[in-house]
């Protein structure tokens, strides 16, 4: 039975210090996240930012916007979030509307304010190994791997999925610390047999408990990136958890792997935003 990554305990262990930092500063660090709609996934999610934020010590504010918001007033709203120095980071919640021009948005938010680390200068630092804001999904995992001190250097690592947001950035931070990364994807062949050569696999391709024992490498560093919600409305992985754990050395859960650790990477950007100001 593998190791479990425990990635809410680490989150909590982060935000603690994150705390204790920004009870020393005199002025808050400022997160503002800009919500279009009423999708309820969605709603939950900023909902646990507003939270851990607020823990912290951060001013914290939810813009919630109508769903018929047009493109121009949202990207005035990011605009005036760009100018107001009380805000460090400015994360607008994905996925936005059909009408709505994802590429345009990201590229409005000011770069140094970019804490999700979407913006495309962001990504060609991250590619280019000068990062200013890193994805928080990819830079959590990153931490999880070294608190339990996981070598990757030299070792193979398969990555399943190649979103913006998860899959090329993965790839991108596991390649600087010299593991030799292959990317997967629903076009693959023989999927299940390249996962199984991995010594990392890492899965972020949003199908409920597609990858099963058949994937995975006897003693493989299993890192789940999925959120699904099942048929009773539980939360589960991408990876059969169950059936996957008994022949990994290390496995995230789902609930409480990669989801905090996430979070917690957002307000450590969102600090260090802050701190670039002073
Ligand atoms: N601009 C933008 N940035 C994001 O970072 C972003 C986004 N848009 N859109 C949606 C996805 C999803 N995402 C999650 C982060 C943490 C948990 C999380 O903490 N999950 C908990 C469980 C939460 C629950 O019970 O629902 C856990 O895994 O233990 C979930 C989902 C961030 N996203």
């Amino acid at each position: 039975m593998g190791t479990i990554l425990d990635g809410a305990g680490l989150a909590k262990k982060i935000k603690g210090e994150l705390h204790e930092k920004v009870k020393k500063l005199n002025k808050k660090p400022g997160l503002v996240v800009l919500l279009l709609g009423e999708n309820p996934a969605s709603k939950v999610y900023v909902k646990h930012k507003e939270m851990d934020a607020e823990e912290i010590g951060f001013l914290s504010k939810i813009e919630r916007l109508p769903v018929t918001t047009t493109e121009e007033e949202l990207l005035d709203c990011i605009e005036r979030y760009n100018q107001n120095d009380d805000y460090h980071g400015i994360l607008v919640q994905l996925p936005l509307p059909e009408h709505i021009n994802e590429e345009k948005v990201l590229l409005a938010i000011r770069p140094e304010k970019d804490v999700d680390g979407f913006h495309p200068m962001n990504i060609g630092r991250l590619v280019s190994g000068n990062p200013l804001m890193t994805p928080c999904t990819p830079y959590g995992i990153m931490e999880l791997l070294e608190e339990y001190k996981i070598e990757l250097s030299g070792k193979t690592a398969v990555v399943i999925g190649r979103s913006n947001i998860v899959g090329k950035p993965i790839a991108t931070l596991l390649t600087a610390k010299n593991a030799t990364v292959t990317i997967a994807h629903s076009k693959t062949k023989n999927l299940a047999e390249v996962a199984k050569s991995a010594d990392i696999l890492v899965v972020a391709i949003g199908v409920a408990e597609m990858v099963d024992k058949s994937f995975v490498k006897k003693g493989a560093v299993v890192i789940d990136v999925g959120m699904n919600r099942n048929a009773e409305g539980k939360l589960v992985g991408d990876v059969k958890f169950d059936e996957v754990a008994p022949l990994a050395s290390f496995i995230t859960p789902v609930p409480r792997g990669v989801g905090p650790m996430t979070r917690a990477m957002l307000m450590k950007q969102t600090l260090e935003a802050f701190e670039r100001t002073l």
